[in-house]
């Protein structure tokens, strides 16, 4: 292994004591750790136990961070520094630690004066040169005088001592917008440690930003292959090394957020061409979505809907239900907690290798059983528990026995895309899942003030757009009022005409959400539509968005009793690429009303 294939983690990225920090890195396969200062003053464990337990873990101790407020200080504030960074020289000592990361000064001891700020820190380095250790020194982006990598380049170079070197962190220099091309200029032997994060871009505060919005790589941003790009070309090659603040990891579980961690890291080294995961294939569509604890309810809705109920499974309680290229399994086996979405299968063009890349990526396996002449269908379990097929459409269609049905066509041509609403702690985490496991692009995200509370959207698809799908997730964690409508899921069926499907679907008697007559009012005076249409819409309670490129159509369904699915219909007409989130509060609305009855409260 070179020495840039290990992978390591800091502790400040999980959440709980040192312990269960060091055992989800473990367990997620990091070789190393940054150990926080802060996580090991609150442990129990002695460093020379912590260095113990981290080997029998199989975890190499990276870093210990951070030493903060260091340099250009006066001569009595510069020997009670020293005599600091001697006792933490001590516990590196024992932990078995080599570098200290010493960064940029925020202390309002501090002068702007860089030769004094090299003349310390090369006496800094020689102290920690006699213990075998090393210095690692960071601009934070916030520094009071020091907030570029180039500054803290020149005062390295100043101080011209072999055991000092810098700290480059992909946060503060990627949030400032610094030319990377300067990092090439810096030779290797000076490339002492490197630090891997992302960000959303935020119009705020960079101190703020990095301390609580910082994401895995691939979850935010940045441009993190084209920085990690730029520090190999210059001959880095140290471990890489997670270190990632975030508000919403610091409560998570330690152990699915250390396998996200990793899921990025190995999709970063993807993305420079350090590994060898096979390509995601191409995707040919949605094969089928199947709904778990689903009953005849759901079942009447897929009849009015047009679909037939064409096939039962041969040895399991599944209901095959289809119209073209559009497939349900309704599965009533799992009775209890309410109809959803239990499963999502994409059409691979190679189930093979789209099942050896999902393991690369840390997906888990889920076992399925299945009779030795029934197919042998690949899942693996998104972040939300959603299992997803990796399969041929033809591979297990014949698993199933046909049933005559009666047989409708109101023009629905396939599955639009499946939206999934996300456990408010899991949304990074299947955002880089579908993106990494499936090779899905994320689209234009959004935010929208919804009924219950701020939602954000974040639609994915294949590069053909044959495989839509679109996540959202509460922007706050929720609180308990958002009666009977919480985390909704939808299966959009494509139609090539919606109003023509409005009509045929009643007829076959489907009830369709009901949208109030404000909103075509609304409609009229933002988009004067013709007045055909305009009545058209409202007959049906089609919603209406359009863009740049072209227009869509859509109508719903009510949720079902006990059930967070709905069905949506949708049409798009030109380019149009979204979603029609613009119309998602006013459907969310609609949703509570048709639950209640039309009751205030519940
Ligand atoms: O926010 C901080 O203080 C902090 C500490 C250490 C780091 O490496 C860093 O990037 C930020
Ligand atoms: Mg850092």
């Amino acid at each position: 292994m070179s020495r840039t294939d290990r992978r390591s983690i800091a502790t400040v990225c999980l959440s709980g004591t040192l312990e269960d920090k060091l055992t989800a890195a473990a367990a997620a396969g990091f070789d190393g750790v940054e150990i926080f200062d802060n996580d090991l003053i609150a442990s129990p464990e002695s460093p020379a136990a912590l260095r113990k337990h981290c080997e029998e873990l199989g975890l190499s101790i990276e870093l210990y961070q951070p030493f903060r407020d260091f340099e250009a200080v006066p001569p009595d504030v510069l020997a009670s520094n020293l005599r600091r960074a001697e006792r933490k020289f001590d516990v590196m000592e024992q932990l078995g630690a080599d570098t200290l990361l010493v960064c940029s000064t925020v202390s309002p001891d501090a002068v702007d004066d860089d030769d004094l700020a090299a003349e310390q820190l090369h006496l800094l380095a020689s102290r920690a040169a006699e213990r075998g250790i090393r210095i690692a020194y960071e601009a934070l982006a916030w520094g009071r005088f020091v907030n570029t990598y180039d500054h803290s380049w020149r005062i390295v170079r100043r101080a011209d001592h072999p055991a000092l070197g810098l700290c480059l962190d992909s946060f503060h220099i990627l949030s400032r917008g610094t030319d990377l091309a300067g990092i090439r200029t810096i030779p290797a032997s000076k490339l002492f440690f490197l630090q891997l994060a992302d960000a959303p871009r935020l119009d705020m505060n960079v101190l703020q930003w990095s301390r609580h919005y910082r994401l895995f790589p691939g979850q935010g941003s940045f441009d993190l292959p084209g920085f990690l790009r730029a520090v190999l070309a210059a001959g880095y090659d140290g471990p890489l090394s997670l270190e990632v603040f975030n508000d919403v990891f610091r409560q998570a579980d330690p152990r699915p957020a250390a396998v996200d961690a990793m899921r990025s890291l190995v999709s970063l080294q993807e993305a420079v061409g350090h590994t060898d995961i096979p390509a995601p294939p191409e995707l040919a569509g949605h094969s089928f979505v199947e709904l778990s604890a689903a009953g005849p309810e759901t079942a009447a809705t897929l009849a009015a809907l047009g679909l037939t109920h064409a096939g039962q499974h041969r040895s399991k309680p599944v209901q095959l239900w289809q119209q073209g290229n559009v497939r349900v399994l309704l599965n009533s086996a799992d009775a209890s907690g309410g109809t959803r979405i239990g499963a999502i299968a994409v059409d691979s063009a190679d189930p093979a290798a789209s099942a050896d890349r999902a393991e690369k990526l840390l997906a888990p396996k889920l076992p399925r059983e299945h009779r030795a002449d029934e197919a042998d269908l690949t899942a693996v379990e998104a972040p939300d528990g959603t299992a997803v097929f990796l399969t041929r459409t033809d591979a297990w269609l014949a698993d199933f026995t046909p049933v005559d049905g009666p047989r409708h066509d109101t023009g629905l041509t396939g599955i639009d895309h499946v939206a999934l609403t996300q456990p408010f702690d899991h949304f990074d985490g299947a955002a880089l899942f579908y993106r990494s496991v499936l090779g899905l692009r994320p689209e234009a995200a959004a935010e929208f003030a919804a009924p219950f509370g701020l939602v954000r959207s974040l639609p994915m698809a294949d590069p053909g757009h044959r495989v839509r799908l679109a996540l959202s997730v509460a922007v706050l964690r929720r609180g308990e009022w958002a009666p009977g409508v919480q985390d909704p899921q939808h299966i959009a069926l494509a139609s090539e005409d919606v109003v023509a499907s409005a009509e045929r679907m009643r007829a076959l008697g489907l009830r369709t959400l009901e949208i109030p007559d404000n909103y075509y009012d609304d409609l009229d005076a933002r988009l004067e539509l013709p007045a055909g249409l305009l009545a058209k819409l409202r007959e049906h309670s089609i919603l209406y968005d359009r863009d740049e490129r072209g227009e869509f159509l859509h109508f719903c369904t009510p949720l079902g009793t006990g059930s967070r699915v709905f069905f949506e219909v949708v049409q798009r007409i030109g380019g149009y690429a979204g979603y029609g989130a613009a119309n998602a509060p006013v459907r969310m609305a609609a949703h509570r009303r048709a639950r209640l009855g039309g009751a205030p409260t519940s």
